[in-house]
């Protein structure tokens, strides 16, 4: 996951190859609630891991409720819908802004009568729960606003006896309010004596496919709800949920959408494997969001499918603009949105006034965005007309606003594929979280970009700082990072291992060696064939053996090849001492980090001390001395500043200081207009 305030996507050109989709959050949270209501345990496989389902998952252990958590296994022992909450307190639920976890669970709570509060992040105090606190008080329910009339945060406490056994409930601002409902009130009606609920929906039904994934889930969960047309449900007395032990949860097809647009955008070729593959969700699926998959048809795309998989390939191009009403894909609609910018004339989505409560204003928020990027849009009541740039001087770098929504952040990053070639920058990544935390790295998986990937050198002597700001400006911007220094220094401790000297003699020897060694970098940890090698190539005997075996012009070859495999999406920052010069010359930024050779050595002084090493200052300043001279006046790739570089000494500069001026030089080679 980026945790970083905006991540810059290169262009991008063309995508292909596999990707294994997390679970369907929707799918996910409502399992979880009901095998929480069930007697005994239900283990959850392939369950999404994401903010939304954390939050369920925390208030079901809030509530006395067995979860263990095994990556995306999760067994959870019911309480047979007897919830008993550690304290005597009435339980303080926190609910981030799920929607799939606030609806169900404030149903669920009054239903049974299980005094709590329930609140979540000020978006969610913003998105309704009126309609769905009407319908629960006609049934007896105590549900109080603890703020806003008609929002969160609401507090639940006992039932009464007044209750209605016909429910009307609206079913035209959310369909989870419907939902919660059906989860909810089967638990009122356990004895085959209890009278049957009816629930009326008044108004049309929006997004019926979820109450379809409802009903579905239900039934898995052994609760049969009679259902007459949309707008009549009844629950039937004896209704109980029974564990069905072992429940698997489809991938979502709501993110498969993603990948879908992306290869009917950029994934062209017509050999066996020029396509993008989706696993774990497909034509069987009981998501409504899979009809996205015709919608996609519609515009172009080339789809192929089976009961679990999906396969995508560029068809129709440029796609064709389609008039549609979206209000079976409410979700997947706004990845129409961005497909539309790829199309030819206008597309009309309409019936998404649903867009309006969801996580933001995403009418609003979608129309705003698109036209950052040069697209005339019309922004209705329930509907958005879209208008691709007309030409492509008319497209523009822009810095998307993601407003706390996944689904902005994921759809925008579709913008990337755009002819213009230019980069797009998607403000606090890290919102996918609520659904798909590792959205971008599994794009970046699949994606080439138009150019070169982005590349920051950062060459210089011994001890100037250069691994601590690359590292340091590769975490801020979400970039690779490439330590070359440390591929010399694990061909040293490897030559050296092996009892071969560091010297011309033994040069072939090294370099058959190195096509043995498999160095791997994760994490800040190298490791060598399995050892983690990290502390043994820092030894203070280690920089100058590296720089003997760096001096042979065949390890220098030999290594050429690993190092400029490092520059891939989004970006790469490489230090060493011939990165500008050599791996990477044309990198658009390269920076040589100096400091006087005294500081150099105090620094590395301080640094071996902290690191528990035993050294003498005179002996590294002397040893420093002799490897700059050594790395500065060997035959190939001697260190030397790239003619381009920007010159940093920072013998009086603080790592922030050096960090702040390489980001700002960065910065400002980049396109993006002040948005
Ligand atoms: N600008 C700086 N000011 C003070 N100390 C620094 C600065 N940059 C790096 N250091 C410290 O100097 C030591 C050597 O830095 P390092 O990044 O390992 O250098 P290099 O990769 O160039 O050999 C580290 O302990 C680091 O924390
Ligand atoms: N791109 C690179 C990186 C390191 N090296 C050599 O490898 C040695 C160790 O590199 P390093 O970056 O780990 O060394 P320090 O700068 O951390 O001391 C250097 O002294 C260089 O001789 C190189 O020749 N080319």
């Amino acid at each position: 996951m980026y945790a970083i305030p905006f991540l810059d996507l290169p262009a991008l050109a063309q995508i292909r190859g596999t990707v294994v989709l997390p679970g369907s959050k929707s799918i996910s949270n409502r399992v979880l609630l009901l095998a929480a209501l069930c007697e005994g345990t239900t283990v959850v496989h392939d369950a999404l891991d994401s903010d939304d389902t954390r939050v369920m998952l925390a208030a079901l252990q809030q509530l006395g409720v067995g979860v263990q958590v095994n990556g995306t296994t999760v067994a959870i022992t019911g309480c047979g819908g007897r919830f008993a909450p550690s304290s005597a307190a009435p339980a303080e639920l926190f609910l981030g802004n799920a929607g799939t976890a606030m609806r169900p669970l404030a149903a669920v709570l009054a239903v049974l009568g299980v005094p709590a509060t329930l609140s979540g992040v000020a978006r969610m105090h913003e998105r309704p729960i009126g309609d769905l606190v009407d319908a629960l008080r006609q049934f007896g329910c105590t549900v109080d606003y603890l703020g806003e009339t008609g929002y969160p945060p609401i507090r639940v406490d006992q039932i009464t006896e007044n209750r209605q056994y016909s429910i009307s409930v609206k079913g035209n601002v959310s369909s989870q309010f419907l939902t919660a409902l059906l989860m909810a009130l089967p638990l009122a009606v356990p004895s085959p004596d209890d009278q049957p609920i009816e629930l009326r929906v008044e108004g049309e039904l929006i997004s019926k496919p979820y109450i379809e994934i409802t009903l579905n889930l239900l039934a898995r969960f052994g609760v049969i709800v009679r259902r007459d047309g949309w707008s009549r449900f009844t629950i039937q007395p004896g209704s109980r949920y029974r564990a069905p032990e072992h429940v698997y949860v489809e991938a979502d097809a709501s993110s498969a959408s993603y990948f879908i647009a992306a290869g009917a955008l950029a994934c062209e070729g017509r050999g066996e494997d020029d396509c993008v593959r989706i696993k774990g969700v497909g034509a069987d699926s009981i998501q409504g969001d899979i009809r996205f998959v015709d919608a996609a048809r519609a515009m172009g795309a080339d789809i192929r499918s089976g009961a679990n998989w999906l396969e995508i390939r560029r068809g129709a191009w440029p796609l064709k603009a389609i008039d549609l009403d979206c209000n079976h894909i409410p979700d997947a609609a706004m990845t129409l949105a961005v497909m539309a910018l790829y199309a030819e004339g206008t597309t009309v989505l309409r019936n998404i006034a649903s867009w309006r409560v969801k996580e933001t204003d995403r009418l609003s928020a979608m129309a705003t965005e698109l036209r950052k990027l040069g697209a005339t849009v019309e922004e209705g009541g329930d509907f958005i007309a879209i208008t691709p740039p007309r030409e492509l001087g008319v497209w523009r770098a822009a810095t998307i606003g993601t407003y706390d929504d996944h689904r902005m952040a994921m759809c925008f990053s579709l913008a990337a594929f755009n002819p213009a070639g230019l980069p797009v920058r998607i403000l606090d990544p890290k919102c996918v979280a609520k659904t798909f935390p590792d959205y971008f790295e599994a794009l970046l998986a699949l994606a080439r970009p138009r150019g070169e990937v982005p590349v920051i050198c950062i060459d210089g002597p011994s001890a100037s700082g250069k691994g601590t700001l690359a590292s340091e400006l590769a975490k801020r911007l979400g970039y690779h990072y490439l330590d070359s220094g440390a591929l010399y220094r694990v061909t040293a401790l490897a030559a050296t291992r092996a009892g071969l000297s560091l010297d011309a003699e033994h040069e072939a020897n090294i370099v058959r060696l190195i096509q043995t060694l498999n160095p791997r970098f994760d994490d800040g940890r190298i490791w060598l064939n399995g050892e983690d090698c990290g502390t043994a190539i820092r030894a203070d005997d280690m920089g100058g053996k590296a720089s003997q075996v760096s001096a042979l012009p065949g390890v220098r070859a030999a290594l050429l090849d690993l190092q400029r495999r490092a520059a891939r999406l989004p970006g790469l920052v490489a230090d060493g001492r011939d990165m500008g010069t050599v791996i990477f010359p044309q990198a658009p930024l390269k920076v040589f980090l100096t400091a006087t050779p005294e500081t150099r050595a105090d620094r590395r002084h301080k640094q071996l001390m902290a690191n528990g090493f035993d050294a003498k200052l005179s002996d590294l300043l002397a040893d420093l001395q002799a490897r700059d001279a050594r790395d500065t006046q060997r035959s190939v790739a001697p260190l030397k500043p790239a003619e381009d570089a920007k010159p940093l000494d920072n013998s009086q500069l603080g790592i922030e200081e050096s960090v702040q001026q390489v980001l700002s030089w960065w910065l400002a080679l980049q396109p993006f207009a002040a948005t």
